[in-house]
């Protein structure tokens, strides 16, 4: 039985004060670390405060993304080195808005997963298909090359660690979700792929998100279905409430 990880994915939102109300008001509440994994991805300047205040509850800190190499002149890049330094204990790689407006591709997805577990840290990968490559059917091919490229060369051990989010673009942020259906389609085929490139075993230890406009009134289909082990959730986990309805239906 795989574990669901409910992640709230706050991208640039919240100041210093709403963040460490956030986590006040969440981390005494979220369900133990053995029945959902509850993870608050936040911005690097909160990152310090929010491990610290979070330092032995069930809530988890997350880096929203980090560079691929250990220290040098990348300025205004953030290491894998300085994030477990800190105590992060995952990392989320390739979103779609960053690979869509900071020029993030497959490679350096790829070199992002061999950082983070050079580091301690487990990536949260993201991978997803626009509505056009929708509309062309493209779907399974895009995910498929997103996610063979994203682990190439990882051992078995590490794939079964790492977390995939299958975000369909035409569903971040607009309200639309994928219905249940069609995000376990891609998750089963996402879990496929990753059978038969690494081994059955990691296909069946890989734990599959599935994000775009989750809410807690759509949460429970999703996490019904047979792939899907999680959420990424962006605008529905800012509120403490909302995230904790989502992590509460991760534990069941
Ligand atoms: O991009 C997402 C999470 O990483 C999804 O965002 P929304 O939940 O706001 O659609």
């Amino acid at each position: 039985m795989r574990k669901n990880v409910i992640a709230g994915n706050w991208k640039m939102n919240k100041l210093l004060g709403e963040a460490v109300q956030f986590v006040e008001d969440t981390k005494a509440k979220v369900p133990s670390h053995d029945s959902v994994e509850s993870i608050v991805c936040a911005p690097f300047p909160y990152l310090p405060t929010l491990v610290e205040k979070t330092k032995g509850t069930d809530l988890k800190v997350a880096a929203q993304n980090m560079h691929f190499e250990e220290s040098g002149a990348f300025t205004g890049e953030v290491s894998p080195s300085m994030l477990s330094d800190i105590g992060v204990t995952y990392v989320v790689l390739g979103h779609s808005e960053r690979r869509e407006m900071f020029a993030e591709t497959d490679e350096t997805v790829n070199k992002k997963t061999h950082a983070a577990f050079a580091h301690n840290l487990i990536p949260i990968v993201c991978v997803g298909e626009t509505l056009e490559e929708r509309e062309t059917e493209k779907t399974m091919e895009v995910v498929e090359a997103q996610v063979k490229a994203a682990l190439a060369g990882l051992s078995e051990e590490q794939v079964n660690q790492t977390i995939i989010a299958y975000e369909p673009i035409w569903a971040i942020g607009t309200g639309k979700t994928a219905t249940s259906e069609q995000a376990n389609e891609v998750c089963t085929h996402i879990r496929k792929v990753v059978a038969d490139a690494v081994s059955a075993d990691a296909g069946e230890a890989v734990r599959i998100q599935y994000g775009g406009s989750v809410k807690p009134a759509n949460v429970d289909e999703l996490l019904a279905q047979s792939d899907i082990d999680g959420a990424l959730v962006g605008g529905a986990s800012l509120e403490a409430d909302s995230f904790l309805q989502l992590v509460e239906a991760g534990a069941k």
